[in-house]
């Protein structure tokens, strides 16, 4: 009965058959993807959920934000950023090359649909993908419209929803609290008391925005956290790191880069900031933890503009109460705590993703899964990491469109040949 109710449904829903890969996401991985197919000839369709493309770039960041690793290393495949690009391009900058990109591709993505679930249709061999189109519509439901596809191409990201964890006290603190993916700049924060939650590059910039604009920030450190300078001896500190790790394991890349990171920071740990005991690289590729690239939060650190303390245990009406029991007034706090993937709630029975969301296989085998299914920017190396896969990825397909075009080409031919025979 359940199977015959879901086809019924299926008849309610608009139901499309896509012509090629269907991808999900229209961010930089889902661009990346979907250029390199256009140069490989096969069509595809892009659904992205909100109205423009890489919508965390446009709507989720904050207005001082520029790249943190060098150009060379954020340019998608196929089209490189313009010459006069500064070596650390702006949020404008990148987001301009990214129209542009969509544009010289004739991307076209559908926004405004969001998948609510995909899943493996085996009696047919397809992929059936549900989506919620459009506004809200009056009767309060959106509508629905359903995909049949032989690809899926998952490229939502590995920052698609905000982590926003569960902390005692906080429906009593009356203040102002949000998420930094909501956070645009320190304006409407000067003069005030601001408690920063994390202290990953958000956390950092974000503190480091609230000082440019006379605020008072106090970032929360509750465990540990590598900082390692933007620039070492005036060259990329990422870019040594790359370097290195051509001729050196990883362990002993992470070794000159504490070394080299002792030199031009000094000790951390005497500012409250304790380094965790991996090493920075060891850490970014065991639990995709990435290191704060400073871009001058320290400095305000040793100078004491940004405070830090460890952990908040609870809050009480404008005070945060510490874990080392000292009570701290707040006016506002702003939760730098992080993203998480959403692939486990709409991607169902696949054996690529684990529950969290990321590839099972670690990098560089992640990208692709059985039954045509495909992940592309869940790789933890940002956007050199995407470009990668989008590039294996678009192969892969193309090699097949073209042997399944090829087929069907001779049996058009055959056919052609016994019609006009008879
Ligand atoms: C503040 C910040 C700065 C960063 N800076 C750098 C940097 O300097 N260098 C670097 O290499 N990396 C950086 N990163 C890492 C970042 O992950 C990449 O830059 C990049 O945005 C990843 O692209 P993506 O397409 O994989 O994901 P996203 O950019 O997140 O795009 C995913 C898209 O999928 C859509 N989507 C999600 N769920 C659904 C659904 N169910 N249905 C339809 N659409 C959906 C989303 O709306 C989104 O548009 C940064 C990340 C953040 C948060
Ligand atoms: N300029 C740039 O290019 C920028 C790049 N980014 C990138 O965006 C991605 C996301 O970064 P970000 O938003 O900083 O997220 P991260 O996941 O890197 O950091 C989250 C931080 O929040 C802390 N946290 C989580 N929950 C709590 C809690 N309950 N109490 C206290 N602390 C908590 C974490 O601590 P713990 O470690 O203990 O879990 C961690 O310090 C990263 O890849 C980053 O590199 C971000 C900003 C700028
Ligand atoms: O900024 C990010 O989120 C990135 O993932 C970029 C990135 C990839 N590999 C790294 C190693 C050290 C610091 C940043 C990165």
């Amino acid at each position: 009965m359940a199977g015959l109710a879901e086809h019924e449904n299926l008849f309610k829903r608009r139901c499309k058959w896509v012509n090629g890969p269907l991808i999900v996401g229209a961010g930089p991985s889902g661009l990346a993807v979907a250029a390199c197919l256009k140069e490989h000839g096969v069509p595809f369709v892009i659904l992205e959920r909100s109205s423009c493309i890489a919508s965390l770039w446009q709507n989720r960041t904050y207005d001082r934000l520029k790249l943190h690793l060098p150009k060379q290393f954020c340019q998608l495949p196929k089209l490189p950023f313009p010459d006069d690009f500064p070596e650390y391009p702006s949020k404008n900058q990148f987001m301009d090359y990214l129209e542009s990109y969509a544009r010289h591709f004739q991307l076209n993505p559908q926004f405004g649909e969001t998948v609510l679930s995909a899943k493996y249709d085996s009696t047919c061999g397809m992929w059936r993908v549900r989506t919620a189109v459009g506004r809200r519509q009056a009767v309060g439901r959106k509508a629905e419209a359903e995909y049949i596809c032989q690809w899926l191409v998952v490229a939502t990201g590995e920052n698609a929803d905000c982590v926003i964890p569960e902390m005692e006290g906080l429906e009593k603190f009356g203040g102002r609290v949000i998420h930094s993916s909501d956070y645009r700049s320190g304006e409407a924060y000067r003069g005030k008391q601001v408690l920063v939650v994390g202290c990953g590059n958000s956390g950092m910039e974000v503190a480091l925005d609230l000082c440019h604009h006379n605020a008072f920030p106090t970032m929360v450190v509750r465990d540990s956290v590598h900082v390692l300078p933007r620039e070492t001896l005036g060259r990329s500190t990422f870019e040594i790191a790359v370097s290195l790790m051509k001729w050196l394991p990883l362990k002993t890349v992470d070794r000159v880069l504490l070394a080299l990171s002792w030199m031009t920071l000094g000790n951390i740990e005497k500012l409250g900031i304790k380094r965790p005991s991996q090493g920075p690289l060891e850490l970014k590729n065991t639990q995709g933890k990435t290191p704060v690239l400073d871009i001058g939060a320290l400095s305000k650190i040793k100078s004491g503009e940004i405070r830090v303390v460890p952990g908040v245990k609870r809050f009480l009406h404008g005070k945060a109460e510490l874990v080392d029991h000292r009570i701290i007034d707040v006016d506002s706090v702003i939760l730098a705590t992080g993203y998480r993937s959403n692939v486990h709630s709409w991607l169902q029975g696949t054996d690529i993703f684990n529950k969290d969301g990321f590839p099972r296989h670690p990098f560089p085998n992640g990208w692709k899964g059985s039954s045509g299914l495909y992940a592309v920017g869940f790789t933890r190396r940002g956007l050199s990491g995407a470009s990668l896969d989008a590039v294996k990825i678009a192969e892969d397909i193309g090699r097949v469109w073209k042997e399944e075009t090829r087929q069907a080409k001779h049996i058009i031919a055959c056919h052609r040949r016994c019609t006009s025979q008879n």
